[in-house]
């Protein structure tokens, strides 16, 4: 088997290589959270990849990690599968450090890279039988083990085909079959959806809650919250090496999605109601801030006010952010009407997922 030096190293850190540190299927050390990051940071010279980040995810949940590119997911990742280590701060994977204890994290734990290695002259099977051997794997366990991970990949009619004959999600299954070849408590998949097609998509998402059914942890990186959305029990958004939410996507989605687009059809001196309204949410902004109003000459007002009091006006429409539940909306709308105007729409727009996912991060790049 011809392998590049890299995928070597990788599959012997990644597998803790000898027969004697194979330990049986699905052991878990019985913590809660199967997989935590305390006070994690990996520096790179200047680089921050990685800075103080924590999170832990329960046993049988997955977890999406989302942020955009160079946001430092990789990094955790590889620290979380010990093929790093951090600068300072510790990972956990059920239950074991991946500072001191690196090879039972890697008998409890799958990873699956972003990139698939080249191993171009090898068969599906023999390319998932040498990572069970590697992970100690022999006779019929091995063999039974094979047959289970070809069928869960679906990839057993393709188990003879050469591996650079195969599509992109064929390989992206034959890697997920790699991960799973030790059965695993814990699955590290980076970017595992990356360049499917839709359908392809769907069949991943259906096998990881499987997984994730079958009492597996699951942590699962990907650029798209709503890519993730449907299939985690909960996210984390990471930008420049910083946590910056965290929690179910409905969770972050209503804490961040309060602010609802507000659009209304004002007949005659729109101008004048979108004078109104800016005063009033600078009022509510003063309140809730604790300033006076009076103090603040409506320049600052605009300036020191959150997006969420911008108040556009076109044509007739008034389009503004508003911070409030429903009822404080209609309590808005009649009191314009009360103010002596002709409101003859109105329309309310929640967030969309990719909307807060665009309001927590800024696009940072470092
Ligand atoms: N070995 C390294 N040496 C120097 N800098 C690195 C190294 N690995 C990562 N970085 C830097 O750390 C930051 C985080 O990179 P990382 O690959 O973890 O991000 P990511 O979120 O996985 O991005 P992507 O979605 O593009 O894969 C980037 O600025 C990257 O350039």
């Amino acid at each position: 088997m011809s392998t590049t030096s890299q995928e070597s190293q990788s599959t012997a850190q990644a597998t803790g290589t000898s027969a004697s540190n194979h330990i049986s299927a699905g052991v878990h050390a019985g913590t809660a959270d199967c997989i935590e990051l305390r006070r994690l940071h990996r520096y790179f010279g200047k680089t921050h990849a990685v800075h103080d980040i924590s999170f832990s995810v329960r046993r049988g949940h997955v977890f999406g990690y989302i942020g955009p590119n160079g946001a430092g997911k990789t990094t955790s990742m590889r620290i979380l599968a010990t093929l790093d280590l951090p600068s300072f701060g510790d990972a956990f994977v059920d239950g074991f450090s991946v500072v001191n204890d690196p090879e039972l994290v890697r008998s409890r734990l799958g990873f699956m890279p972003d990139s698939f290695g080249t191993y171009r002259d090898v068969n599906c099977e023999e390319y998932l039988d040498f990572f069970a051997r590697a992970y100690g794997l022999t006779g019929r366990d091995r063999t039974r083990r094979l047959r289970e991970v070809l069928e869960f990949t679906g990839t057993v009619g393709m188990k003879d085909k050469p591996i650079r004959g195969l599509s992109k999600g064929m390989k992206q299954r034959l890697c997920l079959g790699r991960a799973l070849v030790h059965d695993p408590a814990v699955l590290i998949l980076d970017e595992p959806a990356a360049g499917l097609d839709p359908r392809a998509r769907i069949q991943l998402r259906q096998m990881i809650r499987q997984l994730a059914n079958r009492g597996k942890t699951v942590l699962i990186s990907s650029h798209i919250l709503t890519e993730l959305a449907e299939m985690c029990d909960s996210v984390g958004i990471i930008e420049q090496g910083q946590l910056l939410a965290t929690g179910s996507v409905e969770d972050i989605q209503r804490q961040r999605a309060q602010h609802r687009e507000l659009t209304l059809r004002v007949l005659e001196r729109a101008n004048d109601a979108a004078d109104l309204i800016r005063n009033h949410l600078a009022e509510q902004s003063s309140k809730s801030n604790g300033a006076p109003v009076e103090n603040q000459s409506s320049e600052t007002d605009e300036q020191s006010l959150p997006p969420a009091s911008q108040v556009v006006v076109d044509g007739e429409l008034v389009r503004f952010e508003f911070e409030g539940d429903v009822r404080d909306q209609a309590n808005l709308v009649a009191w314009l009407i009360g103010q002596g105007f002709l409101i003859a729409e109105v329309a309310a727009h929640k967030k969309s997922l990719e909307d807060v996912f665009l309001q927590v991060t800024e696009g940072l790049v470092q």
